[in-house]
């Protein structure tokens, strides 16, 4: 079934492989600076240089209560990534949460569940969107992960080039996703593969593992752990080391590595919309959601 995606004007410009961002830039110089030093806000993405390390800035996720990855929020993401990209001030990117005890719920269920196809099609494509341009960025990325990083938010950690856990127990991360009756993608998979090899990604993959911070830590998904007022200052310090490093000769090595994980969706990206398009649209899917949005709601009580 070929699958005919309509996209919104803002994304199909945004979605296109390695698109520009076009004219309505959201960068601008940072309030009362007048230094030339840039600042990409958005509602829900903060991004500010930061003012202890040249060359470097901090983006914060703001998208309440937990920086679920819908739609827009993931657009937005995508244009400050875009920009921090192309504005040569910048070398390197901490990427943290400003809601606590939360650094990403993951994806959206919501832009999964009671969708029609078009919508899950344009959604699946700005996921992949968000997962090439952290995973093939120029820059350094780095995650300062301040709390719980399920499936989606674990993917977007492990696409940095280095992850600080913050020591809370709460703040477990893994590849969750046979917990809600989904399955992780084979992209997922790959990245989680070359993270932490095949045999822990096996049983971390099938079980829905999330790891609390020590075996973590253990397991190699993340490759630090910290007390939490801690995270930004080692993620800064673990900066410093990366972009010791000239940025040619670190830009073209991180791309032999990564490039043939990431070809792997490239080249097939359209097939990877329909099988995710065709899978969250069955029934038993769909009844899976709802039963796992139920319990999120019930734990409330
Ligand atoms: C052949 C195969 C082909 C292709 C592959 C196909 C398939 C599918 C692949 C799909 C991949 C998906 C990856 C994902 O990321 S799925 C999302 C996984 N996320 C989770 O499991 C996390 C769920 N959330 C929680 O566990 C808790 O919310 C959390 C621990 C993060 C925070 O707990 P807290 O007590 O602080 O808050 P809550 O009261 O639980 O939540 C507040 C409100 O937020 C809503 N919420 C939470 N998470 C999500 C989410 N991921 N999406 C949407 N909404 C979310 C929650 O329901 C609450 O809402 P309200 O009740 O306030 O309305």
């Amino acid at each position: 079934m070929a699958l005919t995606v309509g996209l919104r004007p803002l994304t199909r410009a945004l979605l296109r492989p390695w698109a520009r961002v076009p004219g309505a830039a959201l960068g601008r110089p940072a309030a009362g600076s007048g230094d030339g030093v840039r600042c990409f806000g958005s509602p829900r993405v903060l991004v500010e240089p930061d003012p202890a390390a040249v060359g470097v800035a901090v983006m914060k996720m703001r998208n309440p209560p937990v920086n679920s990855l819908s739609l827009e929020f993931l657009t937005e993401l995508l244009i400050s990534l875009e920009k921090l990209e192309n504005d040569k001030t910048f070398r390197g990117i901490i990427i943290t949460s400003d809601c606590p005890g939360i650094f990403s719920a993951g994806l959206d269920l919501l832009e999964m569940y009671g969708r029609d196809p078009a919508h899950c099609a344009e959604y699946w494509k700005a996921v992949q969107e968000l997962w090439l341009r952290v995973y093939l960025s120029n820059l350094v990325v780095i995650g300062a992960i301040n709390g719980i990083s399920p499936a989606g938010g674990c993917l977007l950690s492990l696409s940095c080039d280095y992850r600080v856990l913050a020591n809370n127990p709460k703040y477990a991360i893994g590849l969750n996703e046979t917990l809600l009756g989904i399955i992780a993608p084979f992209w997922f998979k790959d990245v989680l593969v070359n993270t932490i090899g095949h045999r822990a990604a096996e049983r971390a993959l099938q079980l829905g593992f999330l790891f609390p911070p020590s075996d973590a830590l253990q397991v190699g998904i993340v490759d630090q752990v910290v007390p939490e007022d801690q995270v930004q200052s080692t993620a800064r310090s673990v900066m410093a080391q990366w972009l010791a490093i000239p940025d040619h000769a670190r830009q073209l090595t991180k791309n032999l590595v990564r490039k043939p994980t990431a070809d792997r969706l490239l080249q097939q990206r359209d097939a990877d919309i329909q099988n995710f398009v065709r899978f969250i649209s069955r029934d038993s899917i769909q009844k899976s959601l709802h039963v796992y949005l139920e319990k999120l709601k019930q734990k409330k009580g």
